[in-house]
């Protein structure tokens, strides 16, 4: 394709100007979206709910599922250059503007979650030398986040954008603490830790296998959540083909990296120990094998990882709103831009939100941890949408080969399945809780529709929706009485 490169893609995909990205690039965009905190926390973030054995069973049911899905996306790169906005236009081309505007809606809330508790495992790094910073959601905390949040929102609203080059030297500066600690730790590994408890039957909290993997799904969904990268930008990929590969290279360098972390640090503390640290563990199980500068080696290299990816997840955050509105699913405002071409509504939007949650935050309690899991579940819906419709291509589209069907079949199908089970394992509680932050984006799409005269609902759509607001009544309900919390 020889489209002029700022002719067609919207402006917060024109994003980071420059040339076209090529497949270092877009492995990069892919990887520095993937890698922001998460990675950095996970050996405590699984050992509370999981033992090493069952560690590896979540692990292998992740990687079959997120590799089906990466597959899904690069599929869907290839066969659907036309809808390059990623996951919103897939739920909205497969099942209606109504789906699609609530898959951009979810994301949305998701991403923004995402950038709370970014904030909150800062202000817990900090906190280690900082006490007034304490786990992050103390007044200082918070104010210092507030502070940050909108110097963000001002380098952004001047047309600051992450350059494809800003981005490749951060997550090199992520990625390069995390290979030296795989390699220290290496050496530090052992056996007889691994496998001392390795079902957790001497920890009475963890509870069955099943109730071990499950639980701590939402971690692995978390930090996988930013696979969609190249899609989202992929009008601005150099050619076609890089998108899929570079989603592929992307997910398999992360995967490495994530299952090294997690394996080998059950290696160097027991399960239980594990799930004493404090955030970053990773620091912490560094520094016990190298003594005190290793925790400040993985401090500082969480530190840069998090404001770029603070950048990054607030573009993202902005390109979602902007792009529907653009489409006319999301209201006017949405698509508004200032005089640098930024669109400023979208972004205004967003910040106010991550505003508010940092205080709901404070209020709450809430940790790093429960920011997470709410942001895994209310993904959830979005990549669901995208595996389906990845279905649905598979199985309507033209193929040349019977073969090339039956596999792509195969993997959106198994991707699907991966998504339910998700949904199983995220339970109730969480469920409950995303539906009470799906329901009101409703009030936005019958503006939206009202805005271009559209009709609003179509009945089955009614019906979904009736479903959806009895759930977020229950939540409400539930918050209320104290058998649901955040
Ligand atoms: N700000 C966000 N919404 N971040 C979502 C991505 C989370 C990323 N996978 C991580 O581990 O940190």
């Amino acid at each position: 394709m020889t489209q002029h490169p700022s002719a067609e893609m919207p402006q917060a995909q024109a994003a980071a100007e420059g040339p076209r990205l090529g497949l270092p690039a877009l492995t990069a965009l892919v990887v520095g979206s993937m890698i922001g905190g998460g990675i950095f926390a996970l050996p405590t973030n699984v050992a509370v709910s999981a033992a090493p054995g069952p560690m590896l069973i979540g692990w292998a049911i992740t990687a079959v599922g997120m590799l089906a899905l990466a597959l899904v996306f690069q599929m869907l790169a290839n066969r659907r250059p036309d809808l390059n906005t990623g996951i919103y236009a897939y739920a909205k081309a497969g099942f209606g503007n109504f789906m699609g505007f609530s898959s951009a809606w979810g994301y949305w809330i998701s991403a923004f979650i995402g950038t709370v508790s970014y904030f909150v495992l800062m202000g817990s790094t900090i906190g280690q030398f900082i006490p007034a910073f304490g786990e992050g959601n103390t007044a200082a905390a918070i104010g210092f986040a507030s502070a940050l949040l909108w110097t963000i929102h001002a380098l952004v609203l001047r047309g600051i954008r992450t350059a494809a080059t800003l981005n490749m030297l951060t997550t090199i500066a992520k990625v390069v603490p995390l290979i030296l600690f795989l390699i220290l730790s290496v050496l530090a590994f052992r056996f007889g830790v691994f496998t001392a408890d390795f079902w957790g039957q001497a920890s009475p909290n963890l509870g069955s296998t099943l109730d071990q993997v499950k639980a701590m799904m939402m971690v692995t969904v978390w930090v996988f959540i930013g696979i969609e990268g190249a899609s989202t930008y992929s009008s601005r990929a150099a050619r076609r083909s890089d998108i899929g590969r570079g989603t592929v290279l992307g997910f398999l360098l992360t995967l490495f990296l994530l299952v090294g972390v997690n394996v080998l640090s059950m290696g160097i503390m027991s399960q239980q120990e594990l799930a004493g640290l404090q955030d970053p563990s990773v620091a912490y199980v560094l520094e016990a094998v190298v003594g005190p500068w290793g925790a400040w080696l993985i401090r500082a290299g969480l530190l840069v990882s998090l404001l770029g990816a603070m950048l990054a997840w607030t573009l993202l955050c902005t390109e979602i709103l902007y792009a529907a509105a653009k489409d006319k699913e999301m209201p006017r405002f949405l698509a508004r831009e200032n005089a640098y071409g930024v669109p400023s509504g979208a972004l205004l939007a967003t910040n106010l939100m991550v505003q508010l949650f940092l205080l709901l935050t404070y209020f709450n309690d809430s940790t790093y941890l429960t920011l997470l899991y709410l942001a895994s579940a209310t993904i959830l819906l979005p990549y669901l949408f995208s595996a389906a419709y990845g279905l649905m291509v598979a199985s309507r589209d033209h193929y040349a080969s019977a073969r090339e069907r039956t596999r792509d079949q195969w993997t959106a199908g198994l991707a699907v399945l991966y998504a339910l089970w998700l949904l199983y394992a995220a339970g109730p509680q969480y469920l409950l809780l995303s539906s009470l932050l799906y329901a009101p984006g409703a009030l936005l799409f019958v503006k939206a529709r009202r805005e271009q005269g559209l009709p609003v609902f179509r009945p089955w759509e009614l019906g979904l929706l009736s479903l959806l607001v009895l759930a977020a009544l229950y939540a409400a309900y539930g918050l209320k009485q104290g058998f649901l919390t955040l």
